[in-house]
């Protein structure tokens, strides 16, 4: 019989991390890394407080897998986790997002014509993607919508910057500022990574009193709780990275 799948998940900040521990019940213990601190609670994933853009995120990542690996325990998932801006009227706000891409919208050169991703210039990736099955089998589990979920650098704050990153990118359902960063530091051990997002505001013009992170919080527990079975039984053997 196989040992299951050890997962971690990466959240940007400490009340992300705390949401998705709410759908654990068991105590959780801490362990302290260079630089970061896993949140364990018994019977669940090792939770990861990353820290804010995709680069802290990376970097936090990548000491968590280096640290699983040398210890012999390596992760075979992980998870990029919390709340993030919903492209309307797709993703309303409350709504639960999983990433079937997860992709680095502003990472490239701006150029006359337009914007050119970096694969355009001969360089490295700007799209990951999640294991299709799990997708799946995760949005029956919690009917959440299924699409990209972009990876910005600069929150949206305007409908001209919305629409633009909507006609480059058509199934945008969401973005946030992690994605990408987990997914490179993931990618690079060989692992397959997932990215799931509460909707806490719409992308769009910038209107602070229209975020709800109470509620997007709420919808990241609930979407833990009903999905946590069927990260657990899933299985990395004969995943294949896209
Ligand atoms: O000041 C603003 O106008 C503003 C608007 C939305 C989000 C922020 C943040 O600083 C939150 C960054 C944090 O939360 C995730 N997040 C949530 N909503 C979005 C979004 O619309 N676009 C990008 N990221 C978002 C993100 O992953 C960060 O962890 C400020």
């Amino acid at each position: 019989m196989t040992a299951p799948v050890r997962i971690l998940v990466a959240t940007a900040v400490d009340a992300e991390r705390d949401a998705v521990a709410r759908a654990f019940t068991g105590p959780v213990r801490e362990v302290e890394l260079p630089g970061c601190t896993l949140h364990r609670p018994a019977g669940g994933p090792d939770l990861l407080a990353a820290g804010v853009g995709p680069a802290r995120a990376a970097a936090a990542t990548a000491t968590a897998l280096t640290a699983a690996a040398l210890g012999g325990s390596p992760y075979g998932l992980v998870v990029s986790a919390g709340i993030g801006g919903g492209f309307a009227p797709a993703a309303p706000v409350g709504s639960l997002v999983v990433a079937d891409e997860i992709t680095a919208a502003d990472l490239g050169a701006e150029t006359a014509d337009g914007f050119l991703p970096v694969t355009e210039l001969g360089f490295g990736t700007v799209t990951h993607r999640p294991p299709e099955a799990l997708v799946r089998e995760l949005v029956t589990a919690t009917k959440a919508r299924a699409g990209t979920v972009l990876t910005v650098s600069t929150v949206t704050g305007t409908a001209e910057r919305a629409a633009a990153l909507r006609a480059r990118h058509p199934r945008a359902l969401a973005e946030a500022m992690e994605g990408f960063g987990v997914a490179e530091a993931a990618a690079a051990h060989g692992v397959a990574a997932l990215e799931i997002r509460a909707v806490s505001n719409p992308v769009g013009p910038r209107d602070r009193a229209a975020w709800r992170i109470g509620d997007a919080l709420a919808a990241l527990t609930e979407g833990f709780g009903k999905l946590a079975t069927v990260l657990e039984g899933w299985k990395p053997e004969g995943w294949k990275k896209a």
